[in-house]
């Protein structure tokens, strides 16, 4: 009897493996963190066997903790964090470098070579992409060029490249498949999202072998099935998408128009904009969210670098606070940030600014500014990144956006919640259940076979946990100009 379905979340920190049952309800959740590889400033690197061994080691304890049989599992939904990229060999199955992580800034200058080759349009009409380091295809140039031995063992046919998603599904079906879902091939800036195919003039720009690419398909459907050794027992997988498209889903952003943002180690907002791909004027992104039953669907969207990390950087490197949510009451202490602003660009500057070499920046201290101004900025500095996006997609969907669907582990935060209510004059909506990544991906998988019947079906499992609606009295112009300000110094810093 397959009660269940086995959700594996491949986050940039940690791997988690939840267990769902058909009332959408969570049973249980394991959760491993990993080790953060930083060899030089600005590079940031994973383990890959590490990553698969965290993953099936939290799928295991889950069904453990849930004392649930793998027999009874329905399926497997995998969602995963995007653009992370994995080389490995095909024959031994053993990764031929780290995996180069989405924050990995080395490859800049030769992005900033492709655009000053006037290739900016031509990938972003092609890609819905910005050209930038954050993407796939120049970490895989990375590695072919800088592996001994990478481009023979692809002439050979015994090289692949994944992101997480085809990395895990290569390794829990024993070698057997090397695919991706469309959420995760837009990710990579060598996918044509118009015509859903691998691009050769893209492979051709940035001498990629096609050989080494995974095929691509929908994300709810049937990619194969668990080797015998790896969960005691043989399971499908059925559902696959990247994290903030999963999130999307989970949270039922399924009509035109609605957006979610997830408050994790980044921040990331996306808009479902229906089956046509439009184009950002606004530097955002245009992106796949899902295609199920041949039907694609395209979201805007806005990402973050820092969001909550910046939390994590407050404890850890200043030590102001010694647990995350610690920050509440400590920014609290103050009514406001006395003109203190922190522009958390520590990895750059993502959306609407896109500039790789911004970096982190704070302004506007005073002889009276302590670590609660420092602790309310840092919170604040979510919030005017979101506003600053929120803006952007306005502007490029032409319409209004009425309310926010939140997720992601700072929307426990209520002063930040609230904050960010009255900066957008919006209402913020958190749901019961803030897995909703975990949760998109589930769906996906029970969607493709028959766990769940429809969409409708599943609409009535999400729930409001509480609304957070704009105070109407305040107006945070002022305080917006001075975030603006503060911007612009971070990009000033990286000029001559
Ligand atoms: N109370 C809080 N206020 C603000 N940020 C928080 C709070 N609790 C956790 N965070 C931040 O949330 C992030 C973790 O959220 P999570 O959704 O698990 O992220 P990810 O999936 O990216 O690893 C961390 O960066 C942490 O600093
Ligand atoms: O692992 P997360 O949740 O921080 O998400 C990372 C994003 O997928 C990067 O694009």
């Amino acid at each position: 009897m397959d009660k269940y379905i086995l959700a594996l979340d491949q986050g940039t920190t940690s791997s988690r493996a939840i267990i769902f049952d058909v009332n959408g309800d969570i049973i249980s959740i394991a959760q491993k963190e990993f080790k953060q590889i930083y060899p030089h400033a600005g590079w940031v690197e994973h383990d890959a066997n590490e990553i698969w061994s965290t993953q099936l080691a939290v799928a295991t304890e889950a069904l453990a903790k849930a004392r649930i049989n793998a027999v009874e599992i329905n399926s497997i939904g995998i969602t995963n964090q995007r653009e992370t990229t994995v080389l490995w060999n095909k024959k031994t199955g053993r990764p031929i470098y780290n995996a180069i992580v989405w924050q990995d800034r080395r490859t800049s200058a030769y992005c900033d070579e492709k655009k000053a080759l006037g290739l900016t349009e031509k990938i972003q009409e092609k890609t819905g992409l910005i050209i930038d380091s954050y993407f796939s295809a120049t970490k895989i140039n990375w590695i072919l060029n800088h592996v001994d031995g990478a481009r023979e063992l692809a002439e050979k046919d015994q090289l692949a490249f994944g992101t997480i998603d085809s990395w895990l599904v290569w390794n829990l079906t024993g070698g057997k498949e090397h695919v991706t879902d469309v959420t995760n091939a837009s990710r990579t800036m060598l996918y044509n999202i118009h015509t859903l195919t691998w691009d050769d003039e893209l492979l051709n720009i940035f001498d990629i072998p096609r050989s080494i690419l995974p095929e691509v398909k929908s994300s709810s459907e049937i990619y194969g099935e668990t080797a015998g050794n790896i969960l005691a027992a043989k399971i499908c997988i059925a559902g696959i998408a990247g994290d903030q498209q999963a999130a999307l889903f989970g949270q039922m952003c399924t009509s035109t128009g609605m957006v979610k943002n997830t408050y994790g180690t980044g921040c990331f907002m996306l808009m479902n904009i229906g089956s046509i791909p439009k184009i950002s004027k606004n530097n955002l992104l245009t992106t796949i969210a899902w295609k199920i039953n041949n039907e694609v669907i395209y979201a805007l969207e806005g990402s973050i670098f820092i969001g909550g990390a910046i939390v994590q950087w407050l404890r850890d490197e200043l030590g102001i606070i010694h647990k995350s949510s610690e920050v509440e009451e400590l920014a609290m202490k103050v009514k406001d940030t006395q003109g203190v602003y922190i522009v958390p660009a520590f990895a750059g500057l993502g959306a609407p600014y896109w500039n790789q070499y911004a970096r982190g920046t704070i302004t506007g201290l005073t002889r009276g500014a302590n670590k609660a101004h420092i602790a309310r900025a840092a919170l604040e500095s979510i919030a005017f990144q979101t506003m600053d996006v929120i803006n952007a997609m306005q502007s490029d969907a032409d319409i209004a956006i009425s309310e926010l669907r939140v997720d992601g582990g700072a929307t426990a935060n209520n002063t930040l919640m609230q904050f960010q209510a009255d900066l957008l004059q919006k209402k913020v909506i958190r749901p019961k259940v803030t897995e909703v990544t975990a949760t998109g991906a589930a769906y996906l998988a029970g969607l493709a076979t028959g766990f769940w019947k429809d969409i409708e079906q599943i609409k009535k499992q999400w729930q409001v946990d509480q609304t957070f609606n704009a105070d109407t009295t305040i107006d945070h112009g002022q305080h917006t100009k001075g975030w603006k300000r503060a911007v612009k110094a971070a990009i000033a810093n990286t000029e001559d």
